[in-house]
């Protein structure tokens, strides 16, 4: 049986129109797995931050496929944005992703042959929403993002292989934040960084987004983190639940 401890709903105190994260009874079986996961349903108000936890295995990354619309639930209900995901098709889910999402995934999937500004900016080519509320010059709200979050001005020409980690999560987190999207979706980008990085990356981004009004869910396996964030849902094995 699948056990979670879903800690958004007790707190959650806005009406489910004034949400930014709707979701009830989802749940994903993965290709010739035997389990089924079965997630924890989620009220999260716009603006606000939760941190989702788990040991490796228990879903994380599945889950935020789900809210990103990369995957769609095989069960139950999915609001962003005011939009039901489970029933859209797969480019109107792009879409919204595109318009009302940033994404930072674990390995960061930098595009390799754009150098730094070409990578943050690739949003506002991808949605002209994004591009829009990027304001008048987007190349200048990329230096501006990428300043803030203390990237230095010689990495702006250059390409993702020669950046460190921390700095590719640094572009991957302007990438994410340009344009203020609604929801900013983050899967373990600190699990490359030692203690003293990883609080401050979470610091920065957490402020930036702050500044954007722009919601945010992070995923780590790492309770350290737990402190920086309102809001907070733990995942636990599923134990072999079966369909
Ligand atoms: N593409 C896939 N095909 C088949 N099974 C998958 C796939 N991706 C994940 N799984 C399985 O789904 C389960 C949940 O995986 P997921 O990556 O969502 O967990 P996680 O909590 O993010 O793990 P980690 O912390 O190690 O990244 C695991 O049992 C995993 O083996």
């Amino acid at each position: 049986m699948s056990q979670h401890t879903d800690m958004t709903s007790d707190t959650a105190t806005s009406s489910h129109a004034d949400t930014v994260i709707l979701t009830r009874d989802l749940c994903w079986q993965w290709p010739g797995q035997a389990a089924r996961l079965r997630f924890p349903d989620i009220t999260l108000p716009p603006g606000e931050h939760l941190f989702i936890r788990g040991a490796s295995g228990t879903g994380k990354s599945t889950l935020l496929s789900l809210l990103s619309g990369m995957n769609r639930s095989m069960t139950g209900t999915l609001t962003v944005h005011g939009q039901e995901l489970t029933q859209l098709s797969g480019g109107a889910r792009d879409r919204l992703r595109a318009d009302r999402i940033g994404v930072i995934f674990q390995q960061f999937n930098l595009v390799p042959y754009l150098d730094t500004l070409g990578n943050v900016l690739l949003p506002c080519h991808l949605s002209a929403h994004r591009r829009h509320q990027a304001g008048d010059s987007p190349p200048a709200a990329a230096r501006r993002l990428l300043a803030a979050l203390g990237l230095p001005e010689e990495c702006l020409g250059r390409k993702p292989a020669r950046l460190s980690t921390g700095q590719q999560q640094r572009v991957a987190a302007a990438r994410a934040l340009i344009g203020s999207p609604d929801l900013i979706l983050a899967d373990e980008p600190t699990s490359a960084l030692d203690t003293l990085n990883r609080d401050r990356f979470v610091r920065l981004l957490l402020d930036q987004a702050a500044n954007s009004g722009s919601s945010v869910v992070f995923v780590s396996h790492d309770p350290a983190l737990a402190g920086h964030f309102e809001r907070h849902l733990e995942l636990t094995p599923t134990m072999g639940d079966q369909p």
